[in-house]
């Protein structure tokens, strides 16, 4: 069975368009990377999928059911971007509490030593830092043992080893055959955990791949050097722009052939720096070669 089924799915806000003719598909204990910039349509397919919002047209099926109905939510967990966290209530009651609502939930003092969140158990969640309260969030969409997980940008704003916690948990929850959607802006994130990236912009998915393959469209490499040289025209550099005072940004390909060629050269320069090009600059290269809609094949 699928666990989501999102068919040729619309949804509007007035005169935006903020999913056109979606579908997505996930079967069971896949975890998916749902990319994009601000503004793509992510959060609203999370809410038509959690039951929030309906489409304007098209169907939108969670385990198999409407996720509208309280019965087809049961098998769901959901983290929203932002989470209001009864403020005087102390984290295990918190816990506690919508444990209460399921048939089976995880123990508090498990979730919560899982979550990192031990010393923290008798602390009401007003006095939680953000990434105590992001890893709180992420808990209590764990704690009736859903079989499908979203999670709408898990780690934003948390420093590294909170990050890592959360991987932790969410790679533990797939581990155990659970299904997750998530979220992020973070390329990295998406690499750290997804098998499968989809690709949202502007309402329409532009491309849904294995990770593997999605990386190879984003193989580019990101440069930045300063010279008084113009660098922009050279051999391998893909794009480019140079400021007055010689700085320059540059996209490549193989960022080793244009370090030997530039060392080679004998063209003064410096401050030189290397990085993978994100997410952000993906998006660029994908707009750019004009991608065929995935919806549009159907
Ligand atoms: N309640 C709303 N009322 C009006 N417009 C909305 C509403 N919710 C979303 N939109 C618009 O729909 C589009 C998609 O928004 P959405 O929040 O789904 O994007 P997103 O990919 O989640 O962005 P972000 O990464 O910034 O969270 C945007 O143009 C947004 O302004």
């Amino acid at each position: 069975m699928t666990v989501i089924d999102v068919d040729r799915v619309t949804r509007r806000f007035g005169d935006v368009v903020a999913l056109d003719d979606v579908s997505l598909a996930v079967g069971p204990g896949e975890l998916v990377g749902l990319l994009g910039p601000n503004g793509a349509g992510k959060s609203t397919l999370l809410s038509l999928l959690s039951g929030q919002r309906r489409p304007d047209s098209g169907t939108v099926r969670l385990l198999g059911g409407n996720p509208r109905d309280a019965a087809a939510r049961l098998g769901l967990g959901v983290t929203p971007q932002e989470t209001g966290l009864p403020a005087t209530l102390r984290v295990g009651e918190v816990v506690d509490f919508v444990a209460g609502h399921f048939p089976d939930p995880v123990p508090t003092a498990e979730l919560i030593e899982q979550f990192g969140l031990t010393e923290q158990t008798r602390k009401q969640t007003g006095a939680l830092s953000g990434g105590q309260k992001r890893r709180l969030a992420v808990a209590l969409a764990l704690v009736g043992r859903p079989r499908v997980l979203l999670l709408d940008e898990p780690t934003t704003g948390l420093d590294v080893g909170a990050r890592q916690t959360l991987w932790e948990a969410i790679r533990a929850y797939h581990a155990a055959g659970g299904t997750v959607l998530l979220t992020s802006h973070y390329l990295e994130e998406v690499q750290a955990l997804a098998e499968r990236v989809v690709v949202i912009d502007h309402g329409v998915v532009r491309a849904d791949d294995s990770l593997a393959a999605i990386l190879r469209r984003v193989g580019l490499r990101h440069v930045e050097v300063r010279s008084a040289a113009d660098l922009t025209g050279w051999d391998g550099v893909v794009r480019g722009t140079r400021q007055d005072d010689g700085s320059h940004e540059l996209y490549t390909a193989d960022a080793d052939a244009f370090v030997r060629a530039l060392v080679t050269s004998g063209v003064a320069f410096d401050d030189l720096r290397i990085r993978g090009a994100g997410l952000e600059e993906a998006f660029a290269e994908m707009v750019a070669t004009p991608a065929t809609p995935e919806g549009a094949r159907r």
